[in-house]
């Protein structure tokens, strides 16, 4: 008899007819047969995060185009340099994000402030996603940089 919350399943993977075990609740699975009930919330932390973002584009970008410059020449050491210098002014209480992002982001959150609206896991690129997801509501990132350039992420929910 399972503790409550798990299923018995039959991996299909490893075909030698090996059970794995379900988290009914995060659809987390795992190979050790569980000793307590599954836990309602899994590791992997909120399901879904709102942010704002401030985007740096450079010559490496993906689309080296933005609404701020039809083609985007700057280097990714450049980028980095000013996103940092963004970041200072932010957290010296200088500017606000939401005026940062309106006023320099490469992304066209940029005329909400930078706002994305809610997302889960799976809908951005990983190292924005591993970034978003490991802030706090209300904590600022570090550069983080994707294929898209180099951003600053303000978690707001
Ligand atoms: N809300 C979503 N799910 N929208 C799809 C996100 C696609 C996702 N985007 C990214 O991972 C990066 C990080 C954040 C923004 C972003 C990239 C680019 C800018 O970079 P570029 O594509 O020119 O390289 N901005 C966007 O996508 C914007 N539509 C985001 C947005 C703008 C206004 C309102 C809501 C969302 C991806 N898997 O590529």
């Amino acid at each position: 008899q399972l503790p409550a919350g798990w299923e018995k399943r039959l991996s299909r993977s490893t075909g030698t007819g090996q059970h794995y075990y379900l988290n009914v609740y995060t659809k987390e699975s795992q190979w050790d047969v569980p000793d307590k009930p599954a836990e309602p919330s899994g590791s992997s932390g909120p399901e879904q995060v709102q942010c704002s973002h401030l985007l740096v584009k450079h010559r490496e970008s993906r689309r080296p185009s933005s609404w701020r410059e039809d083609v985007i020449t700057r280097t990714k050491d450049e980028a980095f340099d000013l996103v940092k210098s963004y970041r200072e002014q932010i957290v010296g209480g200088k500017a606000t994000f939401s005026e940062l992002a309106q006023k320099y982001s490469d992304c066209s959150s940029a005329r909400r402030g930078g706002d994305l609206g809610p997302f889960g896991r799976g809908a951005m690129q990983k190292p924005f996603e591993e970034a978003a997801f490991a802030l706090k509501p209300g904590e600022l990132s570090e550069a983080v940089s994707s294929d898209s350039g180099v951003h600053i992420i303000l978690r707001t929910i």
